[in-house]
């Protein structure tokens, strides 16, 4: 095991930071169709310099509330050595995750879980700039047995136990060099929900996959659920635009209910879409699992987990055969601990993992993730792609970036790739930021509003 360097952590900082994605329709699908992309930010500061950065995706309002959460878990940090947490981190994990008094309000779920994916994420970008790699590294080069340790098993062993997880990437290790070296000179294949808001007008659309198929990209999901006839219309649009032999998924976001969901489906099977992502309820297992049965005929696969809560409930959908497409999402369920653990899951019950993206820095983060997936765990990308939605990367200093084969280029610098630049931070803090000065001031946003 890699001797660390120990240092003390000083202070958990949270900020509210938001951008004003709503006026351009920017990220709206058939339930959010106003969001503010926005994050609650954590800083970690540690007494001898390294600083490490994490996030939770929010949408404007929901930040407050993200941001006395975090505030509420951070005695649980605060005045650690970094030894104390990495040596134990799967420990560290439960303790985060099971203060007996803020574990009511979850658990493992909701407001406090997306608290602990910020302050989860944060310690990872540290612990990869202590060992000066980023994460996908760190994770790829740690030894089986430390990597397992991070992991709480807790409610997941009848699926997987820490011993099939150790052999499990052990089996891989020989081979894992070479995948190494293929991620670093091709980087690892994305796909763009950027040209299917459903708030974005048809010109828009049509110019957008015009964009982005000359970028290179050979995936796109178009977003549906609000008016079948106008579905149609879209997905006639896009087929147009993008021709027959991409891939083409749409994404519902929880609207419908389970004969809705087949029905209006069936509508759309004349497009050969490869997923219908979030048709229902995210806690909805055996309604997920319904739809999945309904749609096989047509060779739709059913795509969730940017909301699912934990990896218990991920364990359920993979075991009820109701999904088929498993979605991770970097800040949700309890950061970058959890989601190994739903890794190992699928591998072992072999459902392909296509992350969430998106929103910010779901992108920067999840890239790190996938990176692992195909080094250590499924060693491959057959049938794998990750989301990429071109928002807020300018505000990062390491964003994540797209080559020209529309893959995500393999991040080098240490760390997490979670650090906001400074002028992002003075522009949109939430409410003194410059920017929300200007935008109150010209009568853009009210702050009452919020
Ligand atoms: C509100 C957000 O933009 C969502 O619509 C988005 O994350 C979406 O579900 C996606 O799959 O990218
Ligand atoms: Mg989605």
């Amino acid at each position: 095991m890699v001797q660390d360097r120990c240092l003390k952590i000083t202070t958990v900082t949270a900020r509210d930071i938001r951008w004003p994605t709503s006026l351009g329709a920017h990220g709206s699908d058939a339930m959010h169709t106003d969001p503010d992309y926005s994050c609650v930010y954590v800083t970690i500061a540690t007494a001898e310099g390294p600083v490490g950065y994490g996030m939770t995706f929010t949408l404007g309002r929901g930040t407050d509330i993200v941001l006395l959460a975090v505030r509420a878990l951070k005695r649980l940090v605060e005045g650690r050595t970094t030894a104390s947490i990495y040596e134990r981190f799967g420990q560290f994990w439960r303790e985060l995750t099971s203060d007996s008094q803020l574990r009511w309000i979850g658990p493992e779920k909701g407001v406090t879980h997306l608290a602990v994916a910020a302050i989860i994420n944060a310690l990872w970008d540290l612990w990869g700039k202590i060992r000066n790699v980023p994460v996908w590294q760190l994770l790829a080069e740690m030894e089986p047995t430390e990597l397992v340790s991070a992991i709480d098993f807790r409610y997941i062993e009848d699926v997987i136990t820490p011993k099939e997880a150790i052999a499990m990437l052990e089996q891989n290790k020989a081979t894992r060099n070479e995948r190494i070296q293929h991620l670093l000179k091709h980087g690892y294949p994305a796909y763009t929900t950027q040209i299917g808001w459903l708030g974005y007008s048809d010109d828009t659309i049509r110019a957008l996959c015009k964009k982005y198929l000359a970028a290179g990209f050979k995936a796109f999901k178009m977003k549906v659920g609000q008016d079948l006839e106008s579905d149609i219309k879209r997905c006639q649009l896009i087929r147009d635009e993008i021709g027959w032999e991409n891939q083409f998924m749409v994404d519902a976001n929880q609207t419908w209910d389970v004969p809705t969901a087949i029905d209006w489906m069936k509508r759309l099977k004349e497009f050969k879409l490869l997923w219908i992502e979030e048709p229902t309820s995210p806690d909805d297992v055996l309604g997920h699992a319904k739809i999945a049965e309904a749609l096989r005929e047509y060779s739709i696969g059913v795509a969730t987990g940017e909301m699912c809560c934990n990896r218990v409930m991920f364990k359920q959908f993979m075991q009820a055969n109701a999904l088929e497409f498993c979605q991770i999402d970097s800040a949700r369920i309890g950061g970058v601990n959890e989601i190994l653990s739903v890794y190992l899951m699928a591998n072992k019950l072999n459902i392909k993992v296509c992350p969430h993206a998106g929103g910010v820095g779901l992108c920067e983060m999840v890239q790190h993730l996938q990176m692992w997936d195909f080094c250590s765990v499924s060693s491959t990308m057959e049938g794998r792609m990750v989301e990429f939605v071109d928002q807020q990367h300018d505000q990062f200093v390491y964003p994540a970036i797209i080559n020209e084969k529309a893959c995500y280029v393999t991040p080098k610098a240490p760390g997490y790739s979670t650090e906001l630049k400074s002028d992002a931070i003075a522009h949109f803090e939430y409410p003194q930021g410059s920017e929300w000065q200007r935008m109150f001031a010209e009568g853009l946003f009210k702050p009452e509003n919020y």
